[in-house]
């Protein structure tokens, strides 16, 4: 299964690099802690599906997704389009990411930034601050409750928002009970890669209103938009829908209407 290939790959690099800078090393370089831009209230406005857009050149499923990849590019255009959010794709092996893209958009950028990684230890939380994140994700599907409770609560210590991935209901219910505020379901099978929006129908009803709720992954067209935000979802992650647009901004219009 892939997940387990990316947790066995993500634990070699962790290890790796905690050899080159340990974690109490580079819990001091963070000694004077900026906080956070509020990823949080950006993604929640009144009669509006807000947009996270995802900087990704590679996945899993598709392989390639962009073949002319300019990170900086692409978060030029995303800016310039007024997205409320990015999300970079930090993993190098499945996603070919960096984190040198997410350092390098924070410094062209005042949008709230997303690092998009599987985070399996508590040192990767801290790093997350340091490359110039805003927001981690946490995948419920890798983590334990303990594990949820734990990484939200470093992560509010150096200012850090948590996006939790879900994408059925018990994990849902392992994120709300870890006290989750900002919720994402992923309308994605990680296992399967089979994706569909009636992930996020299903799933919503159970989510308690006071949550900021995301719907990620296949999110192509207009209708998908208008389909989201009818069943009361407020923000939208788009990766590949951009990735394989011409005129990014162009398709950033056409999904706004
Ligand atoms: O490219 P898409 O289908 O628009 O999906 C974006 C985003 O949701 C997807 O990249 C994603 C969702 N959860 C993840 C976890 C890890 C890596 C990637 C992801």
């Amino acid at each position: 299964m892939i997940l387990d290939k990316i947790v066995a790959h993500k634990k070699k690099k962790v290890a790796e690099e905690k050899h080159q800078l340990s974690l109490s090393k580079l819990v001091e370089k963070l000694d004077c802690i900026q906080p956070p831009r509020n990823f949080k209230n950006s993604l929640k406005k009144e009669n509006q599906l807000t947009i996270i857009a995802e900087i990704k050149k590679a996945s899993p499923s598709k392989g390639v997704i962009r073949q002319s990849f300019d990170p900086l590019e692409i978060a030029e255009v995303y800016e310039e389009s007024c997205v409320e959010a990015m999300s970079v794709l930090t993993e190098d092996k499945f996603f070919q990411g960096s984190d040198d893209y997410l350092k390098q958009v924070r410094k062209t950028t005042s949008c709230p930034l997303l690092r998009k990684d599987f985070i399996i230890e508590a040192y990767q939380v801290y790093q997350s601050k340091l490359l110039g994140a805003d927001a981690i994700l946490l995948i419920a599907a890798i983590l334990t409750k303990q594990q949820l409770i734990e990484f939200q609560r470093i992560a509010e210590q150096v200012g850090l928002y948590c996006l939790l991935e879900v994408h059925n209901e018990e994990e849902l219910d392992k994120v709300l009970e870890a006290g989750g505020e900002i919720i994402g379901i992923n309308n994605r099978n990680l296992k399967t890669f089979e994706t569909t929006l009636k992930t996020t129908e299903k799933l919503i009803s159970s989510v308690p209103k006071n949550k900021v709720i995301v719907s990620e992954s296949g999110i192509h067209t207009r209708e998908d938009m208008q389909f989201l935000q009818k069943l009361g979802v407020n923000a939208v992650l788009i990766g590949e829908g951009f990735m394989v647009a011409e005129d990014i901004g162009k398709k950033i219009r056409e999904l706004r209407g």
